[in-house]
């Protein structure tokens, strides 16, 4: 692709050059970005770009250095003529990323300077592509007309300066962000309370949406609260950072971690640069904060202000997102439920994918957000359910509701880019749709009577709005509109009377041309005598070569100046045509300025509504939502939940909403399932045995995913349902290998079993599939035996225990808070067939070699394994595990120390604990640190 000269003098030195672009990145097919972490010192190494060396090199890349020198950690985007240029190590990291060609241009300190450029116009693709990959993007644009910088001198450089940090957590263009996620930014701040005791202050926002919320965490809880925003970009102090303690945490997010230095966190500052960015003169109006989330609301507001130079984006007043309102979902918990995403990361699959019925983007990021954030307090959850039943029972309002939906664009982010001066047409067009939308549903629901709470206050917000703007939108806007503002051509013919007159007067230029041309070419006998426009001589008169040189002659060449002499034409300029031409020039700049002037108006009657807009545009997507989950009760025929305080859990014909609707699509019934944990008949525990296959999996996590259905104010797959809410919910599979992170398959089941023993409380639900089985059958029995002990006598919580220790069912003859269900199969021809069905009891035998055959092992191994498995129950006979639950006396769980005190007791055993590295070490040296260690306490227990 060959590349103009750029546009500007006065840079003349800058030669034209060859650049060729390998595919562009398209947004459709955005790969998912990689997991990465922000490597500060990525991009080029400040000792070769001192802008000291500046008298050494030509003005232009003095400025260069001197602008990069203020963006070390950025890759800078250098605004020359129609592209965007990069330099030294920039130009390599992104010439890799983006696929482009490396180009050379010039010497620095006697060495090439490597050099790559993307166009102006597709730099958003680019853009993305960057951000995707954990890149920053200091965007440096001119800030002078290059014909000013000529005035100065011939060689003077055009201003520049970065008018944008871009960041993953702080972009707001439509084409880099996903439409149905939040793109939040978060800002984490560290409070010590002691030496040993540190308090954190979240606050996040999503700046193409203005939502604010803080939110205060205990260390522990951190990672949870992290798992539960999802963010895309993590902003914290470096001394936060780089604690050691916190290392994975910043290693293991999907997020970009950007450290950035302690002022940013000054909090000192926190109450007034807050105030100063909401422009008040104080806070307090805003509710009562903690010190952590000031200075983590403060951290991010500077933040912000620093990335966007000065513009200041509209943020809602923050607000407390209390973490103990939400259910408390731990990381694992999340990936092994796939709420949002699949294991390997996809929508497909997810129960968000299942569920969602939504019909905006907006109201798609607020379904994702609820599933990540569930309730629990009844009192939160009953309105939403109330709001669901309203709808659910009205299918023609939800039909007429969604009609009108889908053709509401998506205006919370149209508005966040008006505030940045970021908008073009089309967000002007996108607003007129949306507000004439949302007029006509206040319409549609003004006519209902008995209107639940929730209902009516969106009612109430669907009404805040302008009234006026929509038709005033309608009247200024064409139908067709550019991307660009500085294009023109957007504002309606009998808008403006000067625009109007201004355009006519370009439109009768036209006529005048045409005229003109009509008589040189009769004046000069030139028939094929053509006026033709460029960028570079403008206006011309254009005549074949031979009938050229008659021009060149006394008699014509009084009236034609030539100008270029091509193969076969020849050009000329005439008075005449200057003169139009600047007529024309100075009408088409007139036109442009009024039509900014009336894009500007608008922008400013949109802002100034902005609360009322933003407060319209939330409860459109929480209509889009309750409407949303009336259509999947109705579709999925599923039913309300009674969620109140108490200890119950009793579904009745339960069934997985992902797996049900999976079965449906191949024409398979699913089986409905009980699950009652409330704990007095039924007991609170359940182990479920079974063979492989059976559907154990299934029943686990259907139980799991009915109670986070229900605390977001869904109807539930079920016939019916009772559930106390659940305040913390823990799911773990017997993991599979995590090389990534360097831990063994037993070491990865051991940290998480112990993260749950540790932290479920009587309203905990756990689900536990397959514990144990990840190390030799005795260690992993005896552990699992130890887990449910625990979880029945100490935690005291609901649970599903899935497991294939037969021997572990003689457990309910101990503890009574404990049931054994199994999946139903029966045998036909030496078959084994599923039913799917869940009973009490325990299964009598694995039918593990049946499923084998099923799975097509050749006959002779499966033949061979009945022989192996005959001998081995013959021995088990002889020693069978049953006896040992009457030998073993009942566990005595200590109770759980109190933090304070472990840290006074800290001793010999607490020492040993410090040295050991879980990360560094083979299951093998595992267990034999945790034989030690627990030797290591008996003697100190017999001292
Ligand atoms: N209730 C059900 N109704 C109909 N089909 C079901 C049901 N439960 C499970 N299945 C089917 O059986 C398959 C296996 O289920 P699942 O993975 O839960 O079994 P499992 O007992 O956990 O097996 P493994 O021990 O091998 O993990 C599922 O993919 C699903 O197609």
């Amino acid at each position: 692709m060959r590349r103009d000269t750029p546009s500007f003098v006065g840079e003349a030195q800058v030669a034209p050059f060859l650049l060729s672009l390998s595919t562009a990145p398209s947004p459709a097919n955005r790969a998912s970005p990689p997991a990465f972490c922000y490597r500060p010192a990525m991009t080029t190494s400040p000792q070769k770009l001192e802008p000291a060396d500046a008298q050494n090199v030509t003005p232009m890349m003095a400025q260069y250095l001197e602008i990069k020198a203020g963006h070390p950690n950025a890759l800078l985007f250098y605004r020359m003529g129609d592209f965007y240029e990069l330099f030294f190590e920039d130009a390599e990291v992104a010439s890799k990323t983006l696929g482009i060609v490396l180009t050379k241009r010039g010497k620095h300190q006697g060495e090439d300077i490597a050099m790559c450029g993307v166009p102006v116009v597709r730099a958003d693709e680019y853009l993305q592509r960057l951000i995707a990959y954990g890149h920053r993007v200091a965007v440096c644009e001119q800030m002078e007309d290059p014909a000013e910088a000529k005035k100065r001198g011939s060689k003077s450089v055009v201003k520049r300066g970065v008018v944008r940090l871009v960041t993953p957590g702080t972009i707001t263009e439509e084409t880099l962000l996903e439409p149905t996620r939040a793109n939040l930014l978060l800002a984490v701040a560290r409070l010590r309370i002691s030496d040993h005791e540190a308090r954190f202050g979240l606050a996040f926002t999503d700046i193409s949406t203005g939502e604010f919320g803080v939110s205060e965490a205990d260390a522990p809880g951190l990672a949870a609260e992290i798992a539960r925003l999802d963010p895309s970009e993590i902003v914290l102090a470096e001394s936060v950072y780089e604690d050691g303690e916190l290392g994975s945490l910043w290693r293991e997010t999907r997020a970009a971690v950007t450290p950035v230095g302690r002022d940013v966190f000054d909090g000192a500052q926190a109450e007034r640069r807050l105030a100063a960015f909401y422009n008040v003169g104080t806070i307090d109006g805003f509710g009562t904060f903690s010190r952590a989330e000031l200075v983590a609301a403060s951290g991010l507001v500077t933040y912000i202000l620093r990335t966007q130079v000065g513009q200041k984006p509209a943020l809602d007043p923050l607000r407390r997102d209390g973490a103990s309102a939400h259910m408390a979902i731990d990381a694992a918990t999340r990936t092994n439920l796939e709420l949002l995403r699949t294991t390997s990361g996809e929508r497909s699959g997810s129960l968000f994918d299942a569920i969602d019925r939504t019909v905006t983007a907006g109201g798609g990021r607020l379904l994702a957000q609820w599933l990540a954030s569930p309730l629990v307090r009844p009192e939160a959850i009953m309105p939403r359910q109330d709001a669901v039943a309203f709808f659910a029972e009205q299918a023609l309002l939800r039909g007429q509701i969604r009609t009108r939906l889908k053709s509401a664009p998506d205006i919370a982010r149209s508005m966040a880019r008006l505030a940045l001066d970021r908008a073009g047409p089309r967000d002007l067009a996108a607003l007129r749709e949306g507000l004439a939308g949302i007029a006509l549903l206040e319409g549609l629901l003004q006519r209902q009577t008995d209107l639940p709470p929730v209902v009516a206050a969106i009612l109430t917000a669907l009404a805040r709005p302008d009234q006026s703007l929509a038709p005033r939108l309608t009247a200024a806007l064409q139908e067709d509109l550019p991307l660009l503002k500085r294009d023109g051509g957007f504002v309606r013919t009998g808008f403006s009377a000067e625009l109007d007159e201004t355009r006519a007067l370009r439109d009768e230029s036209r006529r005048v041309i045409a005229g003109l041309q009509a008589r040189y070419a009769e004046e000069s006998e030139v028939r094929q005598l053509k006026i033709k426009h460029n960028n570079m001589i403008g206006y011309f008169v254009e005549v074949p070569q031979q009938a050229g040189e008659a021009f060149l002659q006394p008699g014509l060449r009084e009236t034609y100046v030539h100008r270029q002499t091509m193969a076969g034409a020849m050009r000329f300029s005439t008075a005449e045509l200057s003169t139009l031409e600047s007529r024309i020039a100075s009408a088409a700049d007139r036109a442009l300025a009024v039509e900014l002037q009336v894009f500007a108006d608008l922008a400013q009657a949109l802002l100034a509504d902005g609360a009322a807009i933003r407060a319209a545009t939330e409860a459109l997507a929480l209509l889009d939502v309750i409407v949303a989950l009336a259509v999947l009760a109705d579709e999925e025929n599923y039913a309300r939940p009674l969620v109140d305080a108490s200890l119950a859990f009793a579904i009745e014909g339960g069934r997985h909403p992902v797996v049900e609707q999976a079965l449906k699509r191949e024409g398979k019934p699913f089986v409905a399932n009980d699950c009652d944990l409330t704990g007095e008949k039924s007991g609170a525990i359940w182990l479920l045995t079974g063979p492989n296959m059976a559907g154990k999996s299934t029943f686990l996590r259907q139980n799991a995913l009915i109670a986070v259905l229900a605390q977001i104010g869904s109807f539930v797959p079920a016939r019916k349902a009772h559930i106390g809410a659940v305040d913390a919910l823990f799911s773990r599979v017997g993991a599979a290998d995590d090389l990534a992170r360097g831990r063994s398959t037993f070491m990865v089941e051991m940290v998480e079993t112990a993260a749950i023993l540790n932290q479920a409380g009587p309203h905990a639900l756990v689900i536990l599939d397959e514990i144990g089985r990840g190390t030799a059958t005795f260690d992993g029995l005896s552990i699992a035996w130890a887990a449910i002990e625990n979880l029945s006598a100490v935690n005291r919580c609901r649970a599903l225990f899935a497991t294939h220790y037969h021997e572990l069912t003689q457990l309910t003859k101990k503890l009574p808070r404990l049931a054994n269900a199994t999946m139903r199969v029966t045998e036909w021809h030496g078959d084994v067939v599923f039913l799917h069905e869940v009973v009490p009891g325990a299964a009598d035998r694995s039918y593990g070699i049946q499923v084998a055959k099923l799975a097509g092992m050749p006959a002779a191994v499966v033949e061979r394994a009945r022989t192996v498995l005959a001998q081995l129950e013959a021995t088990d006979r002889q020693a069978p595990t049953a006896k040992l639950v009457d030998d073993l006396p009942l566990f005595a769980a200590a109770p759980r120390p109190a933090p304070q005190a472990a840290v006074k007791q800290k001793d010999e055993l607490g020492e040993a604990l410090d040295a050991l590295d879980p990360n560094d070490m083979t299951p093998r040296q595992a267990l034999d640190a945790l034989f030690s260690l627990k030797a290591k306490r008996d003697t100190d227990k017999k001292r």
